[in-house]
């Protein structure tokens, strides 16, 4: 991907005053197979879809240098593209699908061509800025907007330089422009951060509160688009989850609480999807919401198994998960899920382990939640047992409050019940000191 660019034409003058565009598509490579790149415009073609009123009319794949040079191209495709761009009436914007073109390429090529040029990084903030519900990911979509404040500053800066023929001081202040305005972003900055840590403190109690409750906590993970929240949808039947075929649907942590096949209940944690060469900034800003991931019981990695890329994605998302530096046993007991195989037929998967699953259809649900049950008993050394029980004694109401009561069944004859608990290993053994004498069965 890093050799890899697009190119979009708006009408308008920012991304978010724009309300209609057409784009003009155009995709380099350099060192990667002619396939790989294709897959790569179409993961690009993908993000420019995401919005709404954007269109792909056009792309193209040509050689590229450096792309973090000053010349993206030679002048020979320079010469082509402009051309192209030109025939093109409707064109308004130019997407180059790089990570980061620098100020002066931008300016040059803005100059050249008279419409806007974006990157990576400024497509998918704009997608990110769309998405944002949650006070926590705009603040988040503000942070990642720093950067490219600060860079838009110094190309502001030096044109003003050039123009007026040096610095100037703002009257009485003793700060120059550059100053004044760098101080402000500063400001801006660490307001957010503060906004944010607030945010994260208040996350941490909620979930100090969760674990209280000892409900297991499952983070449902995986490449964006793969299925996570259609999945989370199923298993929980909550309606109001709002499955999009968009990229970054997702954008904040939320939790949904459902239930497993011996009733224990769990919240499945929806997380923000992952993409190849997610601009590092990005990443860096959005990193706070995948802190949550660590505290779970357990993840669940879903894949989109009909994408051509479904492997170079799964790379992909264990190595942003290993760069999560999250605890060895939750990535060992990593549940994979085959997602999307009512598109393919009598589909078996090749992995061991790996689960084959339709979220949307309802398939493989059932096999789904008992592997989830298996691997959070484990994790969290919790039991299930059946204990038989005196009914004129204090154990049910112990029970009740210290472990998860499943079944009761009375037996009136002799006033006595056998229960069926899911009980944690400290609450067992203190029911096992409190009342040596019970029967119990494990299951
Ligand atoms: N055919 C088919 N489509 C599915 C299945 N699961 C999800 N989809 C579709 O895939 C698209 C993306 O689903 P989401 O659940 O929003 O995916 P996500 O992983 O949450 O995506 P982001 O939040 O954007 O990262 C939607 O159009 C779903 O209807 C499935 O099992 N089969
Ligand atoms: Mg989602």
């Amino acid at each position: 991907i890093a050799s890899n660019c697009s190119v979009t034409l708006i009408r308008g003058k920012t991304l978010s005053e724009l309300w209609w565009y057409i784009v003009i598509f155009i995709s380099f490579f350099c060192f990667c197979y002619v396939p790989e790149a294709e897959l790569q415009v179409a993961e690009a073609v993908a993000l420019v879809d995401t919005l709404q009123n954007w269109m792909v009319i056009d792309k193209i794949i040509i050689p590229t240098k450096n792309p973090n040079k000053k010349f993206v191209f030679g002048k020979g495709n320079f010469q082509v593209l402009t051309e192209k761009i030109k025939k093109l009436p409707h064109v308004t914007a130019v997407f180059l699908n790089v990570e980061r073109i620098s100020s002066l390429t931008k300016k040059e090529l803005e100059g050249a061509w008279g419409m806007p040029v974006f990157d990576r990084y400024t497509v998918v903030l704009h997608i990110f800025r769309c998405n944002a519900r949650t006070k926590e990911a705009k603040l988040q979509v503000a942070l990642a907007e720093v950067p490219l404040l600060r860079s838009n500053l110094k190309n502001e800066v030096s044109q003003r330089d050039q123009q007026r023929g040096g610095s100037r001081y703002i009257m009485g202040s003793g700060e120059t422009f550059l100053e004044t305005q760098n101080r402000v972003l500063k400001e801006r900055e660490l307001k957010i951060r503060n906004a944010l840590e607030k945010l994260r403190r208040k996350r941490a109690l909620l979930r100090t509160q969760r674990r209280k409750c000892e409900f297991p906590m499952v983070s449902v993970m995986g490449y964006t688009n793969c299925g996570k929240t259609t999945l989370i949808k199923a298993l929980t039947g909550e309606a109001g989850l709002q499955p999009r075929d968009q990229l970054f649907a997702t954008l904040d942590i939320t939790a949904h609480a459902g239930c497993l096949p011996s009733h224990m209940p769990v919240i499945y944690v929806d997380t923000i999807g992952f993409l190849t060469d997610l601009p590092h900034n990005l990443v860096e800003s959005f990193s706070a919401t995948l802190e949550e991931v660590a505290y779970s019981d357990l993840i669940v990695h879903v894949r989109d198994i009909t994408h051509p890329e479904t492997i170079l994605q799964k790379a992909t998302v264990l190595s942003v998960l290993r760069n999560l530096n999250l605890p060895s046993h939750l990535l060992d007991s990593m549940v994979e899920v085959h997602n999307k195989v009512d598109l393919i037929e009598r589909y078996k998967p090749t992995e061991e382990n790996a689960l084959a699953v339709s979220a949307l259809h309802g398939h493989g649900l059932e096999e789904l939640k008992q592997e989830i049950e298996k691997k959070i008993l484990t994790a969290t050394g919790k039991k299930i047992l059946t204990v038989n029980i005196n009914l004129e004694g204090p154990q049910l109401s112990w029970l009740y409050k210290e472990a998860t009561v499943q079944e009761v069944e009375v037996m009136p004859e002799d006033s006595t019940a056998r229960v069926k608990v899911i009980i944690g290993s400290s609450a067992f053994g203190r029911y096992k000191n409190l009342f040596p004498n019970s029967e119990i069965f494990m299951s």
